[in-house]
């Protein structure tokens, strides 16, 4: 699988990003750079993490209009599969490529810790490999994580299986005890509606070796792997 990872100034999850996909996918990413108007043709396109224009105006306000950006739209448009984690999903929400926002999180405050989530949607391409073992614990780390959409936009992510991962506690159940951020329906990732775009919270490439407590963020990309295959 081919993939290409946009970079801003401000991102601090690029090289784990990059790091991940290398390992995973067998082959090194293509790092673009947020000015370049070309993107090389790839099977996947990842926007990271970070603080992409020191989160200035809104979280990812201003990434969303870049020159890069416009690339990775026509991508995704074409059916490109396309990743957004964490800065990157508030990115991708700021160029429309998914519904709602990111907002400040419930309690106002920078959240860096680990969580539990659980795969809802077991067959998207991004989350194929979850079905067997869907709860898992993974790192969060932000202050702008509480997804919002209006009632016919969430009732047309529950009623067309769009969330992809729900925040919920060891055992699985999707409290709002096990709400970290305020998010509605303890929502911490969702797809577009064709399927070809995720967008999430969490940090999967933090979640790849044993070193990291765990390698269910693997999963994520072994189900692109399988998906493009
Ligand atoms: N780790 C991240 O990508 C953080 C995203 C954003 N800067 C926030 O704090 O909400």
């Amino acid at each position: 699988m081919k993939s290409a990872v946009i970079l801003f100034p401000g991102l601090n999850r690029d090289r784990d990003m990059l790091a991940a996909l290398e390992k995973i996918t067998g082959h090194k990413p293509h790092a673009i750079w947020h000015g370049d108007a070309e993107l090389p043709k790839v099977d996947l396109v990842v926007v990271p993490g970070g603080f992409s224009y020191g989160d200035y105006l809104r979280a990812g306000a201003i990434a969303a209009r870049s020159p890069a950006l416009a690339e990775v739209k026509k991508h995704a448009d074409a059916g490109g599969l396309t990743l957004g984690v964490c800065n990157g999903f508030q990115i991708l929400t700021e160029a429309g490529l998914l519904p709602g926002a990111l907002m400040r999180n419930r309690d106002l405050k920078f959240l860096c810790k680990t969580i539990h989530l659980k795969a809802e949607n077991t067959t998207s391409a991004f989350t194929n490999q979850y079905a067997e073992a869907p709860v898992f614990p993974c790192p969060i780390a932000h202050h702008d994580g509480n997804y919002q959409v209006d009632p016919d936009g969430l009732k047309e992510l529950q009623d067309n299986d769009r969330i992809a991962f729900r925040y919920c506690d060891a055992d699985g159940n999707t409290s709002q005890a096990a709400n970290p951020n305020g998010s509605i329906d303890n929502i911490a990732g969702i797809l577009n509606k064709r399927g070809n775009v995720l967008g999430m919270m969490p940090h999967p490439e933090n979640l790849i070796e044993k070193a990291h407590g765990g390698i269910q963020g693997r999963f994520i990309f072994e189900s692109l792997v399988k998906a493009v295959a």
